[in-house]
């Protein structure tokens, strides 16, 4: 059986008002990946995640889920919502429940389960969010931080295969940012195949499994991180810069302080760990 969760097949999109979004995207995404999709404003990503929970129908292309071409009817896009989920960019498009149980229990409740299904999902996805004592709030005495988490536990309640989040981190604060995804670690780990619409160069190299870039409606590159983020030419052209960790070992090693062979390093502690293990110890006398 293929490994392949959703893939798209030069996909275009022009809105009614004649702009252009999509220009032809083919993508493959693989399960238990973890994606990040990084691109300058107005690429086409939040278009391009809309195309792939179906919100919007392409101009033309086509979408397969596990190999078989999406028809946009009832039966078939309530199979694809409950196995793909997506967290919107603003939770207050999202969000509309009086309460955040009420607003987790909606998805569930929706796809027919049991009260006590439904509670079981609800108590679930409100402790791997780490929001359970939020429960009971109303929605919108919340912070923007706690509606981020409250929106990304209403798409785990339905327990997708693949989640879909647009800019999860984005106006968090560092804590708040590391927690998401810490808990985007755990989902992976769990066997839940993530894609995420990043502008953090930094962190995307340091989660992803793989790289997807966009601009104006095409992809352009596509590959490790490693691979993908190391390219001066494709960087720039992506209006991107190079991670910081990647950056400070290229130049450790173009200034001969580094070897050439070693394993390209993805976190602070990799980098850390290898100027350790490879600088000359100085002879004191
Ligand atoms: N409903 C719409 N009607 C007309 N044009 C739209 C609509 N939604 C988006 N666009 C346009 O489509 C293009 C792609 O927008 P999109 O929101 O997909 O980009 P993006 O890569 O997600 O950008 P950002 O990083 O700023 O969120 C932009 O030129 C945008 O103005």
């Amino acid at each position: 059986m293929s490994d392949i969760i959703l893939e798209t097949h030069n996909l275009h999109c022009q809105y009614p008002d004649g702009t252009v979004a999509l220009q032809g995207i083919s993508i493959a995404i693989k399960k238990d990946k973890k994606i990040a999709l990084l691109g300058t404003n107005g690429a086409g990503k939040s278009t391009l995640l809309l195309h792939l929970i179906a919100l919007l129908k392409p101009t033309c292309g086509n979408i397969l889920f596990k190999g078989k071409e999406l028809q946009y009817n009832r039966s078939s896009l309530a199979t694809l919502r409950s196995q793909v989920g997506l967290v919107f960019q603003d939770p207050d498009s999202q969000l509309f429940a009086p309460s955040v149980r009420q607003e987790v229990s909606f998805g569930p409740i929706n796809l027919g389960l049991s009260e006590k299904q439904v509670a079981e999902r609800v108590f679930r996805s409100l402790e791997l969010s780490g929001i359970p004592h939020l429960a009971d709030k109303p929605v919108h005495f919340l912070s923007y931080g706690q509606k981020k988490l409250v929106s990304i536990a209403s798409v785990l309640a339905m327990n997708p295969e693949l989640l879909i989040l647009d800019e999860p981190t984005a106006s968090l604060d560092p804590q708040n940012a590391m927690e998401i995804m810490n808990l985007l670690n755990t989902l992976n780990q769990k066997g839940m195949t993530v894609l995420l619409v990043t502008h953090n160069v930094e962190e995307a190299y340091g989660w992803a499994d793989e790289i997807i870039l966009m601009n104006n409606g095409l992809i352009t590159g596509q590959g490790t991180p490693e691979n993908i983020l190391s390219q001066d030419e494709l960087l720039a052209g992506n209006h991107l810069t190079k991670p910081l960790i990647l950056d400070i070992f290229n130049s450790l090693q173009l200034a001969g302080h580094l070897p050439e062979n070693l394993p390209v390093p993805r976190t602070r502690e990799a980098l850390m760990a290898l100027i350790q293990n490879n600088t000359p110890v100085k002879r004191i006398i």
